[in-house]
């Protein structure tokens, strides 16, 4: 039985979420619209194109007064494509527009080969060589860039990105015109976030850093995974008439308040019982701030259980907190028997030695819904199959990169190995393998935090843009999100909805502190972001 399961089950299944495409994906929306007949891809093309133009206009409402200069740089396929819509409908606002073609006009895909010939009908479109970028760098008066080199089938390195970048960088300091991604910044795998050929921690020395993207129908995961934020600058998505999507990988979301309410006629047991386990005398401050995040997001009650040296410790720095000595696996079991403990956490400054592996076994068995983190994971780095042997359903994993290269060994070298191939090996394919592997939830943290269940959802839960929240890399902060999970947990929310939530929440209490934040904080941040929900 997992009694995680079975209490509050209102709240479970009610995150609201925005899928996320993939270039296969968004292709299919694409074909699928086109073969219901109601939409051809020239009517997509100029929708996308328009979309462009009035996201540029809104973001730059200066760039309405008078006539202006604009450079497009256009792609071999349909990426370009949008380009020459966007140069054209420039020029019906009295820009004046220059453009340049990187490939071969007679190679272009047909949509984008129509609106290459309609442009011709206006203006000249030259090749885009060095030496015609050179006479632009630094040319007076542009205050439009629109990069529309390469989209969604980015395949390979673009390797002449460097010599592209390097004149736009000139550009930039001399002129200032803004730069407009078209669906992605070009270099950019839209399902990965990586710019293909080039060192992950070095990509954007080198590569094209837009002001704008605007992307269309839906978000694609690479706007959110690794390099993406930087690279788009600020992120819009532009409908195009195409049928709401579905797919499997997702933006998490606020949660939605009633699952968090703690409204009606209830008691502290409706609410769960969280268990945080302790290591030793000393090394309870891990445990300590979990057991606070579970506290505040909401559990009915919280005890830390700890050994039972460890107690007076404990004792002499909580209070709301309950302690519990444990005598080793024998008094965790015994302490298990009684079925009021609903969610367990297992891994903050819990040590890595051999009693670790021995609580975990005893935790698994017990079939609680179960946060295993820090310690926790790293203790069976020496054999993981033996850990993934012992978990259930209502398990939720939360490594670091550090803690996931030590269980998934294989998974991680495929992410750290350089992206060559486009569309790259994501974060979000490495944590959807982790968690059908591990066969229960697996949230990998960072920025990019992505969140996978064992049958293939995956969240994207992304630090960035209007949400960024850089005081979140602090000690002790990993420790207060698996508390909150455990919270939640225990609260009877699933383990998907647990983590999901738990990531949003432990955001948004980080920006509502802001800058100066310790993790200290962000249990204490959560009563004004709850209010701010309006609970
Ligand atoms: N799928 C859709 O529903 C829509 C797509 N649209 C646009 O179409 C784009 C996708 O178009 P495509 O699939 O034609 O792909 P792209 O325009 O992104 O580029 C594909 C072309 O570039 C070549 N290529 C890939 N990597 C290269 C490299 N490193 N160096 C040189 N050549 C390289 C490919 O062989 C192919 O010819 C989207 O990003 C978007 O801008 C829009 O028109 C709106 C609708
Ligand atoms: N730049 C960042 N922006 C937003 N969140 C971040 C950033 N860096 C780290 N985080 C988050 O901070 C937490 C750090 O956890 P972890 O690495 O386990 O540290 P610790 O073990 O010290 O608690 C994770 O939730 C991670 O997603
Ligand atoms: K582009």
């Amino acid at each position: 039985m997992i009694t995680s399961h079975t209490k509050e089950a209102k709240l479970n299944r009610s995150f609201s979420h925005a899928p996320l495409l993939t270039a296969t994906e968004m292709r299919a929306a694409e074909q699928a619209a086109m073969a219901g007949g109601g939409v051809t891809g020239l009517d997509l093309m100029e929708r996308a194109g328009a979309g462009v133009v009035a996201a540029a206009l809104a973001e730059w409402p200066d760039l309405e007064e008078g006539a202006q200069r604009a450079v497009v740089l256009c792609g071999p396929g349909n990426n370009g494509g949008d380009g020459f819509v966007i140069a054209r409908l420039l020029h019906a606002r009295g820009w004046r527009v220059d453009v340049f073609l990187l490939g071969d006009a007679e190679r272009l895909p047909p949509d984008a080969r129509h609106n290459f010939l309609r442009w011709q009908e206006i203006g000249q479109v030259d090749p885009l060589t060095d030496d015609a970028l050179d006479r632009f760098a630094g040319a007076e008066g542009v205050a439009l860039v629109v990069d529309a080199l390469f989209g969604t089938g980015l395949t390979r390195p673009f390797l002449d990105l460097g010599a592209v970048r390097g004149r736009l960088a000139a550009w930039q300091a001399a002129a200032q015109p803004r730069i407009v991604a078209v669906d992605v910044p070009s270099g950019l795998c839209s399902d990965s976030g990586r710019y293909l050929g080039h060192d992950d921690s070095a990509a954007l020395d080198t590569a094209i850093k837009a002001d704008l993207t605007v992307s269309f129908h839906s978000a694609k995961p690479g706007h959110y995974l690794a390099q993406g934020p930087e690279g788009c600058g600020k992120l819009v998505v532009c409908d195009i008439g195409l049928d709401r999507a579905e797919a499997p990988t997702w933006l998490a979301q606020a949660p939605l308040a009633g699952r968090l309410s703690k409204a009606g006629p209830s008691h502290k047991y409706a609410h769960g019982h969280a268990v945080v386990l302790s290591g030793p005398p000393g090394k309870g401050g891990a445990a300590r701030l979990a057991a606070r995040g579970a506290l505040r997001v909401g559990a009915g009650l919280v005890t830390v259980g700890c050994p039972l040296r460890a107690v007076a410790e404990h004792a002499g720095r909580l209070d709301a907190i309950m302690v519990h000595g444990l005598d080793g696996t024998a008094g965790l079991a015994e302490m298990l028997e009684d079925m009021r403990y609903t969610g367990l956490c297992l891994g903050p400054g819990l040590g890595l030695g051999p009693a670790t592996g021995e609580l975990v076994r005893t935790a698994l068995a017990a079939r609680r819904g179960t946060v295993l983190d820090a310690d926790a994971l790293s203790r069976f780095q020496r054999d993981p199959a033996v850990l993934f042997g012992m978990l259930h359903e209502a398990c939720v994993l939360t490594p670091h990169m550090g803690e996931f290269a030590r269980l998934f060994p294989d998974l991680a070298e495929q992410l750290r190995a350089e992206a060559t191939r486009g569309p790259a090996f994501s974060k979000v394919d490495a944590c959807r393998a982790a968690a059908a592997r591990a066969g229960c939830v697996v949230l990998l943290k960072g920025r990019d935090t992505v969140i996978a269940a064992p049958d293939g959802q995956v969240a994207i839960h992304a630090a960035a843009y209007e949400r960024a929240a850089p005081w979140l890399a602090t000690a002790g902060a990993g420790d207060v999100l698996a508390g909150m999970i455990c919270g939640l947990l225990a609260r009877g929310v699933d383990p998907l909805g647990a983590a999901v939530t738990a990531a949003w929440l432990h955001v948004e209490a980080a920006r509502s502190y802001g800058p100066g934040l310790i993790a200290e904080d962000l249990p204490e941040a959560l009563p004004r972001v709850f209010r701010g929900m309006g609970l």
